[in-house]
């Protein structure tokens, strides 16, 4: 493992004209980190997942990355098709929605197998095979591997957008409210997969949320947002048992008087 932030995040800005998305935003992340991004609606959370993703421009600040030949490269330096190639490598995105993170005109096998081959892979009989493989580890049969998700649960949709995000063991996940819109014993059981996949392949990921809850269970540490600023960043852990800013204790204790 190497001693370098696999990301290094430097002052990232982003306004919408005169509005402000996000300000002054910098952090680093490690491999195996777990960085969870909080903070109430329209503070800056999804400003910010989409900076890193590339998919917005950022008015000031940049973002290294450590790619796996260990060179670092600044994501605004890449050209669209880099980019690109990037995130269906080596960084995954498993979005709110899954309807926006899968083809869903496309069978469960082929969602996940798409990645495989996006990675270099050409034989048809073991992408076959891990795709089925990845759907019994996102708890979904393997006999279904041919059914499209249109066919498939709210909570089926998500676990087959994590099995085609992690199919090609990506180095970062990014993850936008993975859990929310769903019954809370699904949400129980979404969390825990993802935890466990989490640990297992050792990712780092940056997750938005708005539930504490959720940052307690995936998270090592914790970044509070309000109005587009990182307020509070620390171990989770002791962020959300001792906060020191006002605005965090108000965040932990509203979440205590629920
Ligand atoms: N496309 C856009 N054009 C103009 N302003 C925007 C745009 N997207 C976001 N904003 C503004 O940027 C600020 C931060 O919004 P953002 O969506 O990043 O917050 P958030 O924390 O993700 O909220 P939520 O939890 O509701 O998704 C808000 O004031 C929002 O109105």
């Amino acid at each position: 493992m190497s001693a370098k932030p696999l990301l290094d995040v430097t002052g990232l800005t982003k306004f919408y004209g005169q509005r402000l998305g996000c300000e002054d935003v910098s952090f680093d992340l490690f491999e195996g980190d777990v960085l969870a991004v909080v903070g109430e609606s329209g503070s800056g959370k999804s400003t910010l997942l989409g900076l890193l993703a590339g998919e917005l421009e950022p008015t000031a600040g940049h973002i290294d990355y450590r790619q796996q030949n260990d060179e670092t490269v600044e994501l605004g330096s890449l050209d669209e098709g880099a980019r690109r190639a990037l995130m269906r490598t080596e960084w995954g995105f498993v979005r709110q929605d899954p309807r926006e993170g899968l083809r869903m005109a496309v069978t469960a096998g082929g969602n996940v197998g798409e990645r495989l081959m996006a990675k270099g892979d050409r034989h048809y009989g073991q992408i076959r095979q891990r795709a089925g493989d990845w759907l019994e580890k996102v708890e979904i049969e393997a006999q279904r591997i041919d059914e499209t998700p249109r066919s498939f649960s709210g909570g089926m949709r998500q676990r087959l957008q994590i099995a085609r995000n992690l199919v090609t063991h990506p180095r970062l996940v990014l993850m936008d409210e993975p859990t929310s819109g769903l019954d809370v014993s699904v949400q129980a059981r979404l969390l825990d997969l993802i935890r466990g996949l989490v640990t297992d392949l050792g990712l780092a990921v940056v997750i938005v949320t708005h539930d504490l809850a959720v940052a307690r269970i995936l998270s090592h540490r914790i970044m509070v947002m309000r109005r587009g600023r990182v307020i509070e960043q620390g171990l989770t852990d002791q962020v959300l048992d001792d906060p020191a800013d006002a605005y965090t204790q108000l965040l932990v204790a509203s979440v205590l008087a629920a």
